[in-house]
């Protein structure tokens, strides 16, 4: 079974096959992003109660909006419906859960970049799982906004370059926010196996799982799997001689 000792503290998760579910059981893709957005309720429950400290969530990246422009505005509905769910925040509050979104948010719509706001702001003192959502989130953009800021803080002498450490940048990027912002376990569904400029400094170190189900199938004992391949797992962080 499950040692609770070795539990990641940060569990990060690409949710994917959300279209090729839709698509299998004859339903929309509206409806497979709907059934997506359940399966991370009943996630964000499970990891709270395994007590995981950080659960990043990949939820719309900087490459999907060349989708069709009625799926993008579906996705950004739901994200809103779920960002300003009175029902859900009252069940986060009782369970202590904590929200906050990682990427760029000056491109979406005012109502969403308000809810999403108000919801940190509500959340933030909640000392539970912390859930992380990246919505139009970019690796790459992550590490090019932390490289502007310092650098402007080179310009304005207010750092010298000599001090420029994983440290100081690290306090730069999006997730910085989080009290363990790298995540110890990386889950991608549906068979995919890449990382899709999702936080690239921050996984240097994570352990990759792979499941073959489509993330709408996902269920416990998938969960249990992920988290029993990576407990046995030496985190050798590029160290040890052997
Ligand atoms: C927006 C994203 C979280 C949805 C993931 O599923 P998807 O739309 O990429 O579905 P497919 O991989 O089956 O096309
Ligand atoms: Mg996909």
């Amino acid at each position: 079974g499950l040692k609770l000792e070795l539990m990641p503290k940060h569990v990060a998760v690409i949710m994917d096959g959300h279209r090729r579910w839709a698509r299998q059981k004859g339903l929309s893709v509206e409806q497979g992003h709907r059934a997506g957005g359940e399966k991370m309720k009943v996630l964000t429950r499970l990891c709270n109660q395994w007590r995981i400290k950080v659960l990043t969530l990949f939820a719309f990246s900087t490459e999907n909006w060349i989708r069709p422009k009625e799926e993008v505005d579906f996705l950004m509905e739901l994200c809103l419906d779920l960002a300003s769910s009175q029902e859900n925040l009252d069940e986060w509050t009782r369970d202590n859960i904590r929200f906050s979104f990682i990427g760029d948010k000056s491109i979406l719509s005012k109502s969403l970049r308000e809810a999403l706001i108000l919801r940190e702001e509500t959340t933030k003192s909640n000392s539970g799982l912390h859930v992380m959502v990246a919505l139009n989130y970019s690796g790459r953009q992550d590490i090019l906004q932390a490289t502007k800021s310092i650098a402007s803080k080179v310009n304005n002498g207010h750092l010298a370059v000599k001090d420029i450490d994983n440290n100081i940048f690290e306090q730069e990027l999006e997730t910085h926010r989080a009290e363990f912002p790298e995540p110890d376990l990386l889950i991608r569904t549906s068979g995919e196996q890449r990382i899709s400029n999702f936080m690239l400094w921050q996984l240097a170190y994570t352990e990759l799982y792979f499941a073959k189900k489509l993330f709408p199938d996902m269920e416990q004992e998938d969960f249990i799997d992920a988290l029993k391949s990576f407990q046995p797992r030496e985190r050798r962080y590029g160290g040890s001689q052997k």
